[in-house]
């Protein structure tokens, strides 16, 4: 799909927020990679939520911030203690991340990379009704184990990976298992979900398109 059958809008809200989650070397990063793409960063800017997150975290264990970000072994080092430092922040103020994640973004269309926890899809929902549409991320745990994922007890069973398992309605699944060209499919059909919802909720909140 072109970037043209999107629009570009004058209103500094969101009109459509992608909430993005899945496990452990599901592909999350890599997805949302390919999505932002297609939609160009000018329309598209990707929010993490761990980025504040892991931000504050190296700065206060003085680490290295970059590398955090990365999918390589220095992070996963980390996690388990990183998990347990966020939750910490999360337990005082359960929006606490997600406000400082969106706090630059000027896109019309919002991807957050990176849901865990059933707070974070309701802090979306309740602040930007009609406006999000839940997206997961799934592959086999062969093919996880491939990019390098390895079960982990306190991590792989605990709310930060399995707290989206259920009572989520996701509004579209797409299965990353390595096949470009299944993966190709599923980025158009959620494309054209993208914008039909666009138009629908720039309809509802009256947003006026850029001549
Ligand atoms: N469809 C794909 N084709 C080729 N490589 C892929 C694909 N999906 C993911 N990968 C690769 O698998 C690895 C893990 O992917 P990615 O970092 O996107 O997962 P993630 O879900 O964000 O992981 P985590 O949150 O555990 O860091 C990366 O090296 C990425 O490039
Ligand atoms: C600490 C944590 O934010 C790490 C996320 O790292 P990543 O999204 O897998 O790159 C996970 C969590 O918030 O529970």
């Amino acid at each position: 799909m072109n970037v043209e059958h999107f629009t570009t809008m004058t209103s500094t809200q969101p009109s459509i927020i992608l909430l993005f989650s899945g496990k452990r070397k599901s592909g999350k990063d890599y997805v949302t990679d390919v999505i932002q793409k297609r939609l160009t960063a000018e329309m598209c800017c990707i929010l993490r939520l761990s980025a504040p997150l892991k931000q504050q975290y190296a700065k206060d264990h003085s680490l290295d911030y970059e590398q955090l970000l990365g999918s390589g072994q220095y992070k996963e080092s980390y996690r388990a203690d990183m998990i347990r430092w966020g939750e910490m922040k999360r337990q005082q103020d359960s929006g606490f991340f997600c406000r400082l994640a969106i706090k630059h973004a000027t896109q019309p269309i919002w991807i957050i990379s990176d849901c865990r926890r059933m707070s974070d899809v309701q802090w979306f929902h309740e602040e930007f009704p009609d406006r999000c549409i839940c997206v997961r991320v799934e592959a086999s745990e062969q093919t996880r184990s491939q990019r390098g994922w390895r079960f982990a007890t306190g991590i792989d069973d605990a709310e930060s990976e399995c707290g989206l398992d259920e009572a989520v309605k996701f509004d579209y699944i797409i299965r990353n298992d390595g096949a470009d060209d299944v993966l190709e499919k599923q980025l158009e059909d959620l494309l054209s979900l993208i914008k039909s919802r666009e138009e629908e909720s720039n309809t509802l909140h009256n947003i006026k398109p850029e001549k």
